[in-house]
């Protein structure tokens, strides 16, 4: 019997694959066309290039299901050179094993039909049947100066979380490697680096090699108990303003936590405390108006909660990936492993005054 969510996991794991395999050709590139988007962060050509793959091999498996990715082609249909640029790695990028690209539904038409299938990410998202939800690039400022970033992708049934996976080209592939955002000294050799990181809702979490042909074996992972605060490690944002570090500083030191926090961009954070390479990961609002969007999200949360984490907002509240694009009824993230969720929120409700 084929289990629950098994052709889902199989083609969401294969199409972070082949985006991670676009993202870390543009990784490698000095120039990699970067443009400004209206809310002033950065957008490469590896995110646009990521992102048509991975809705092309959804369209191409589950024609019905909803799409809600962060990019959208205007800027593309204005400016055709970016188009080409994109369009020449899209085109050729593919996995190296022939049945893993048949599984995708192999390669894209032309440079316009990219550009449509971009837009086919512009779903509103909700409560109500199948949602997949792309971040393309995750932590893509790391990305930009040569640290952690991550492809991640998530299906969303009724609101839940059901699937999720997120590779992350720059972690150790060895998921006994110390906690660090480091990627070494010699950033253009991937020797080591690579994790794929994987969940079905009710059957556990996964990691694996990132390869770019067939997937590799998976090993089951979950996180560690931590039994004495002062061994904990937790990690953060590495930009300021993606998440509060000076609170987060008070809040370890009340916890009694000795370790400096190691700041790592992207859902890299999730999959690193979900395989036990580090503990807790605290994400801390720093304005009252800024949404956190479902993709940067769905997909860590699931695979930290199937490894025998919890996952709440600074409220106690489980995030609601069911209200649209956004979530939009939380404020920041706390997780942790189940044993020790609790004392971490009630020490970030004291310092942050939430009641
Ligand atoms: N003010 C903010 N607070 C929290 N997260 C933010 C803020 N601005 C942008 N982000 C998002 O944080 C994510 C990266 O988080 P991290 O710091 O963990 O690497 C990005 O997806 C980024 O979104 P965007 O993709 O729109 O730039
Ligand atoms: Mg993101
Ligand atoms: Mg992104
Ligand atoms: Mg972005």
């Amino acid at each position: 019997m084929t289990s629950l969510y098994s052709r889902e996991l199989e083609i969401a794991q294969l199409a972070v694959q082949r985006a991670s395999i676009l993202t870390k050709r543009v990784f490698h590139e000095t120039s990699k066309g970067t443009v400004s988007k209206d809310d002033a962060s950065p957008v490469t050509i590896g995110d646009f290039g990521a992102q048509a793959l991975i809705i092309s091999a959804l369209k191409h498996n589950f024609p019905h299901d909803e799409i809600v990715a962060e990019e959208e082609a205007t800027e593309l249909r204005a400016y055709p050179p970016l188009r080409d640029q994109i369009w020449e790695l899209v085109r050729t990028t593919s996995l190296d094993d022939v049945a893993a690209e048949g599984l995708l539904g192999g390669g894209i038409k032309d440079a316009d039909a990219m550009l449509d299938i971009i837009d086919q990410g512009n779903s509103k998202g909700g409560k109500v049947g199948r949602v997949w939800t792309i971040d393309p690039i995750d932590g893509t400022k790391g990305f930009l100066r040569g640290g952690q970033y991550a492809v991640c992708l998530a299906l969303l049934q009724d609101g839940d979380v059901k699937v999720g996976a997120i590779g992350c080209p720059n972690l150790p592939v060895d998921d006994a490697a110390p906690l660090t955002a480091d990627i070494g000294a010699n950033a253009t050799d991937d020797e080591g680096r690579g994790v794929l990181f994987s969940a079905v809702i009710g059957q556990g979490a996964t990691s694996r090699p990132l390869k770019a042909g067939a997937l590799a074996e998976g090993r089951s992972i979950s996180m560690k108990p931590l039994t004495d605060m002062s061994n904990a490690s937790f990690c953060e944002s590495v930009e300021a303003g993606h998440s509060n570090q000076s609170e987060s500083a008070q809040i370890a030191q009340k916890l009694g936590i000795t370790k400096q926090s190691v700041r790592m961009d992207s859902q890299a954070k999730y999959g690193s405390i979900a395989r036990g390479a580090g503990d807790i990961y605290l994400r801390l609002p720093t304005s009252k108006t800024y949404q956190e969007k479902i993709w940067d999200h769905a997909a860590g949360d699931l695979i930290v909660r199937e490894a025998g984490g919890e996952v709440t907002d600074i409220k106690g509240n489980r995030l609601n990936f069911g209200v649209g694009r956004t979530l939009a009824t939380n404020s920041g993230v706390i997780a942790a492993p189940k044993a020790v969720h609790s004392q971490v929120l009630s020490v970030v409700q004291e310092v942050l005054g939430v009641k």
